[in-house]
């Protein structure tokens, strides 16, 4: 961590002790650790869900837990953040961390393609959290807002946030040296910077963020 880091680290609000002890267990046990959103990027979730005050959230990739249990801390009491992972041997792992954090009853933990379980799961959601595979960041979208099977899944006011839409750097690279993940990044960004339903801005936070709110 550089000085500059540590600066923002220090000043901000400190990491929960379970988090930090979550953050840990994931990379002793994790395959790919660096995709948890880290105490930074936790507290802004947090921040965000408190600002907003969703009744309903969706995450797209709960992966080991942090990012849901971030948000969850900015929930207020009665209301209900519904995460959905495809991989079913890190239900354990979330689940024994949800279990034991005091705003884990505010979370139900889907297994599942989130492209199938989300439009399962009826109504709309007041806030979503974009951060499963890359290369379906574009069908996220078009599920959420209705262009699948014209039953959107937000409603105007609806705040979505999407993680990684930076890609290390990647969306920036000529076309003839991005892989599909990159070009699938590049395609999000692009929709949603030309669709007229939803307004956005970029945040340069860690691998970019792309905060939309829907009109
Ligand atoms: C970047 S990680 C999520 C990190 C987590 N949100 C956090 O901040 O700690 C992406 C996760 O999305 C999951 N995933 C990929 N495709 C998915 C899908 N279609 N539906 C639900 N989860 C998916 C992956 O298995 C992986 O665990």
């Amino acid at each position: 961590m550089d000085a500059l880091e540590r600066y923002i680290h220090d000043l901000s609000a400190p990491e929960e002790p379970l988090l930090h002890e979550l953050d840990r267990e994931t990379n002793l046990r994790a395959v790919a650790p660096r995709m948890l959103s880290g105490h930074i990027q936790g507290r802004l979730l947090e921040m965000l869900v408190r600002m907003a005050q969703p009744q309903r959230v969706l995450e797209i990739g709960t992966f080991t837990g942090y990012s849901a249990l971030s948000m969850a801390a900015g929930l207020e009491e009665g209301a209900e953040l519904h995460t959905v992972e495809v991989d079913d041997e890190l239900e354990e792992l979330a689940q024994s961390y949800f279990d034991r954090s005091p705003h884990g009853k505010k979370i139900r933990l889907h297994i599942g393609s989130a492209l199938d379980v989300a439009p399962a799961l009826g109504g709309v959601f007041d806030l979503v959290f974009i951060d499963g595979d890359k290369r379906e960041y574009p069908d996220y979208y078009r599920m959420l807002l209705g262009d699948r099977d014209g039953r959107p899944l937000v409603r105007s006011g609806s705040v979505l946030i999407a993680d990684n839409i930076l890609w290390s750097g990647k969306v920036v690279e000529p076309v003839a040296r991005r892989d599909r993940h990159t070009q699938a990044v590049v395609e999000f960004n692009r929709m949603v910077a030309e669709d007229p339903r939803v307004e956005n801005v970029i945040v340069p936070l860690r691998d970019g963020l792309n905060l939309i709110r829907v009109k």
